[in-house]
């Protein structure tokens, strides 16, 4: 059954932008699991833009559901996430000066390294999703590090949506998805996905869960956030 992961990054945006304690993401995570999140997301970047430390720590005595830990595959991140102990980690490309995550990890020019911060990881019972475009050389390279998951970046294909209506970027969302099964992988996709966008790419086959963050926050600025959730259950059923 395809599950929702809630992104609550944004939660975070909104506090640090005055350095005070509201919105709390922990607060917000209870509120996003009785709408009906299957997860929490959450990206504790290197600069420390939105997500804290102490938010994660938190959220791993609150959460219920399950809690996915992005981070980059630096050696400070790898040490969190052994103290902390997430559900899954998803590794993600980071830099500094990105407005957000600009485009899939590049595991093939850092195979080696890669693969042993998956064995950390994955040793310490952490499942690894590397964060990669749909790109047939990168879901091979995660194949090799032995992770578990991919999760695919839509932001192209959110982006050709948004300029052009087209969908032709689902094709290479489809092929991805048909490559990385049939590596023994499993299939996550997220970024830029909105009420508008989700449905196609929910109905690929073998699509496990979809995390999405951007979308739902800012429509829980204006509806509030448990009905912001259960309003993308529904839109990633067609129902909405
Ligand atoms: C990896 C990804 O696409 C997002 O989950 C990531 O968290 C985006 O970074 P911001 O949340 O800082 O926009
Ligand atoms: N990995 C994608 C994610 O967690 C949320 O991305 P977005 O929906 O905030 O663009």
């Amino acid at each position: 059954m395809l599950t929702l992961g809630v992104n609550i990054d944004h939660v975070a945006t909104v506090r640090q932008a005055r350095r005070t304690v509201e919105p709390d993401p922990v607060a917000a995570a209870v509120l996003a699991e009785l709408g009906g999140a299957d997860g929490i997301t959450v990206h504790l970047r290197e600069d420390r833009r939105h997500i804290q430390d102490r938010d994660v720590r938190l959220l791993r005595q609150t959460v219920r559901t399950h809690l996915n830990l992005e981070m980059a595959p630096t050696e400070e991140m790898v040490g969190i996430a052994l103290d902390i102990k997430p559900d899954y980690v998803t590794l993600v490309p980071e830099k500094r000066e990105e407005v957000t995550t600009e485009g899939g990890i590049d595991i093939v020019g850092n195979l080696k390294r890669f693969t042993e911060v998956v064995e950390q990881l994955q040793s310490a019972g952490i499942p690894v999703s590397w964060f990669i475009d749909a790109d047939p050389s990168q879901i091979e390279a995660a194949a090799k590090t032995q992770a578990k998951f991919i999760e695919l970046h839509t932001g192209k294909y959110a982006e050709a949506i948004s300029e052009t209506g087209r969908f032709h970027e689902l094709e290479f969302l489809r092929k991805g998805c048909e490559i990385a099964i049939a590596s023994g992988l499993r299939v996550n996709a997220g970024h830029g996905l909105t009420y508008w966008n989700v449905y196609p790419v929910a109905c690929l086959s073998g699509m496990e869960e979809l995390n999405i963050g951007h979308t739902i926050i800012s429509r829980a600025v204006v509806v509030g956030l448990e009905r912001a959730v259960k309003e993308m259950k529904l839109a990633m059923r067609g129902q909405l």
